[in-house]
């Protein structure tokens, strides 16, 4: 069970474990979901993130787009074997169970590769349980069993890290194959005790319910800094190895530019004006 007491140790553990060097930058590559969720998104800038999600130091694990973008981007993308993912119920939670499932039975027939559905977290903050957990279940039934479901919690709106580890936990009992912490769009993104509580939550339902989720750490993240400074959390909680594309992502908008740059390749694989899609 997760015990709230344990966040500042497994924070300063991690803390000295980070290392923002060439193998965490490439690594962070690895499992980056590269993401352009702006409203001003044009085919040709979405052309330009699939070129750049194929990087000097490696691919990134997927790119993130709106809906109207999915064909444009599994097209450009090729046999990279980079997937396409996109958004539904984005950014506020707030449509019926039917319209996130026929949203979602769109995104699939475009040929989307995974979906990341933000959770109805202000019905579930308000106490609303059942009606969250539906509007889930129903975006997991339009998937299908096969294809990655990311359910998106908004952790900047919660009160503390245990209502954070509650919506992780009834996430992953409604069949959420990662849990992510942010849409990037509310004033707080991923933090530190954000990610322990969600990571905390995949190991007791692993646990208690043999059920297996990915974290996915969305919102503010970065630079090099802060990506190993969650791969380490992860490292530190679940083990070195755990953390591999299938079950560990960053969604992140800005993040490449350093990350390439301490992999030694400056700007070089950044379109000029680009940077932040
Ligand atoms: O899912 C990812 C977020 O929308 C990206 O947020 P960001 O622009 O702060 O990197």
């Amino acid at each position: 069970m997760f015990d709230i007491n344990t966040i500042p140790e497994i924070i300063e553990t991690a803390t000295k474990l980070a290392i923002a060097n060439e193998a965490s930058a490439k690594r962070a590559i690895s499992v980056l979901d590269l993401t352009s969720l702006n409203d001003d998104n044009t085919i040709e800038k979405i052309e330009a993130l699939c070129q750049r999600a194929q990087t000097p130091a490696g691919n990134t694990a997927a790119i993130c787009v709106y809906a109207p973008f999915i064909e444009t981007s599994w097209k450009t993308l090729g046999k990279s074997g980079i997937k396409t993912a996109t958004v539904v119920n984005f950014p506020k939670g707030d449509k019926a169970a039917q319209r996130v499932a026929d949203e979602t039975a769109d995104a699939v027939a475009a040929g989307a590769d995974e979906v990341d559905l933000v959770m109805p977290y202000q019905a579930f903050l308000a106490g609303d349980h059942d009606g969250s957990a539906e509007v889930i279940a129903a975006t997991r039934q339009a998937c299908g069993p096969f294809m990655t479901l990311k359910v998106i919690l908004e952790t900047g709106e919660y009160p503390d890290a245990k209502a954070i580890y509650d919506a992780a936990r009834l996430a992953i009992s409604n069949g959420a194959n990662f849990v992510k912490t942010s849409t990037g769009k509310v004033a707080t993104g991923a933090t530190p005790e954000a990610a322990i509580a969600m990571i905390a939550a995949i190991r007791d339902a692993k646990a208690e319910q043999n059920l297996d989720c990915g974290f996915k750490a969305s919102g503010g993240v970065r630079n090099t800094q802060d990506a190993a400074l969650y791969l380490a959390i992860a490292d530190h909680m679940m083990g070195a190895d755990w953390a591999t594309p299938a079950t560990f992502r960053f969604g992140a908008s800005s993040v490449l530019t350093d990350l390439l740059k301490t992999c030694g390749f400056g700007d070089s694989n950044t379109p000029s004006g680009a940077g932040n899609y």
